[in-house]
């Protein structure tokens, strides 16, 4: 019998001695209130928190549980790994196959290189782009999240859009001088910025398909025009699936739109399986740009951890098509049920999709850009999201973020969800 711990007294002690009792702000109940859930153990489509309270989990560590939690496969290949030893601080043959298997699916990655986190591909990939062009300035967009890295946290999303804030203190200016920023999805801004600084842009860094403010797929097209663009001015497009890749198919967003090239794609969540582990690939030529041997340096104690590589290796292995098939069904069905239960509230809302993610905005019409996804009723999301939770269903704790499903959502779990939809879409009205 698992220990039975009062969540409340372990959030108090939390707070003493972990700022804000967390260790990444999103996890938080920053935007909706109370107190966030110290999760114990999860398993297939469920969390177990630590008073042992089963819960319905749509997080699914934010992207990674594409197969659902502890995955006995994926556990066995990280348990043989871990019995080999946890860290070597030298290449193995299981990287190469992980190498091997993403470029395989995403044959714009022509090479890979390893490191653990998001955040350090996007940061990578950046440092990769200017010593490949020999520019500063760099593009993103407003809403869009890539990471916690200084150049990159200006009008960002995920967590920074949550809290409401522009960028971060301590973040120098000198450090998003050459940052700059425009809406999603506005290409006559675009265009002027490459009109007057085109020679200066090194890349366009961009979401494969943004879900860090809320989904908001691109318009059509929008992605073959930041490759023209870019290559009409010599700089790079940087495209990050850290979210997207290996989740929405089995090529992630690059498999499902197809058609256009980008010069380096960044990697994270499912390709780690659920371990520290990320990656950038890219086109041969500017991935040897990269230290030993090139000139940009880059680096890892843990890179290519082996347990990490064993995870994403086993988590790749069986994230075959009869997984997306069923991800992509579950995602139907409930952006349906969500639709249905708010419609019969009367409550606004506008469901956004881009393939098998989506999240929910609590405002009519369609979300093109950061803008408009703000300018939601985030009361109506918060009390929709703890009616839920009350319910015994774990929805990501903000109005910005995409809800996970995964391959483990069975009918169930399912309709343990879909059951607390009509209470919780009367308690989001206002
Ligand atoms: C699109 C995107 N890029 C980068 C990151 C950063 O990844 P990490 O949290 O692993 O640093 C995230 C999420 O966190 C993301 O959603
Ligand atoms: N979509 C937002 C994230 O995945 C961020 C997770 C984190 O920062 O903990």
């Amino acid at each position: 019998m698992a220990e039975v711990i009062d969540n409340e007294a372990l959030f108090r002690h939390a707070r003493d001695v972990i700022p804000g009792g967390v260790s990444s702000p999103v996890r938080a109940f920053g935007s909706v209130g109370g107190t966030p859930v110290f999760v114990a153990s999860a398993r297939g489509a469920y969390i177990r928190d630590v008073a042992g309270r089963e819960l319905v989990d749509l997080v699914c560590s934010w992207g990674p549980a594409l197969l659902g939690h502890a995955h006995p496969e994926v556990v066995e290949a990280v348990q043989e790994a871990a019995a080999k030893g946890l860290s070597f601080g030298a290449p193995t043959a299981a990287e190469v196959e992980l190498a091997d298997a993403v470029r395989a699916r995403v044959p714009v990655a022509e090479q890979v290189r390893f490191v653990s986190t998001g955040t350090e591909a996007t940061m990578t990939a950046i440092r990769l782009a200017r010593g490949a062009t020999g520019r500063d300035r760099i593009v993103k967009f407003a809403g869009c999240y890539h990471g916690h890295s200084d150049a990159l946290l200006a009008s960002a999303g995920s967590g920074v859009a949550t809290q409401g804030l522009p960028g971060s203190a301590g973040v120098t200016e000198a450090a998003t001088r050459d940052t700059i920023v425009v809406e999603y999805n506005d290409r006559a801004a675009l265009e002027e910025v490459f009109a007057s600084s085109g020679d200066r842009i090194a890349a366009i860094i961009t979401e494969a398909a943004p879900a860090n403010m809320g989904v908001v797929p691109p318009s059509p097209g929008f992605n073959f025009f930041l490759r023209e663009l870019t290559s009409r001015h010599g700089a790079l497009l940087i495209v990050d699936e850290v979210l997207t890749g290996f989740r929405v198919g089995p090529g992630g967003w690059l498999g499902l739109e197809g058609g256009y090239r980008p010069d380096i794609v960044t990697f994270g969540k499912v390709v780690g399986g659920g371990m520290p582990l990320a990656a950038l690939g890219g086109r041969a030529d500017l991935m040897q740009l990269l230290a030993p041997v090139g000139p940009v340096y880059q680096a890892g104690t843990l890179s290519g951890n082996p347990l990490a590589t064993a995870a994403g290796l086993a988590t790749l292995r069986l994230a075959g098509d009869a997984v997306y098939a069923t991800v992509d069904r579950r995602s139907l069905e409930l952006q349906a049920a969500v639709g249905e239960a708010l419609s019969a509230a009367s409550v606004p809302h506008h469901i956004s999709a881009a393939g098998s993610l989506f999240s929910v905005f609590f405002r009519e019409g369609a979300v093109t850009n950061y803008e408009e996804a703000k300018a939601q009723d985030q009361g109506a999301f918060a009390r929709f999201f703890h009616s839920m939770l009350d319910q015994g269903v774990a929805l990501p704790p903000s109005a910005f973020e995409a809800w996970f499903l995964s391959a483990a959502h069975d009918d169930e779990a399912m309709a343990r969800i879909v059951d607390a939809l009509p209470v919780a879409a009367r308690s989001a009205q206002s």
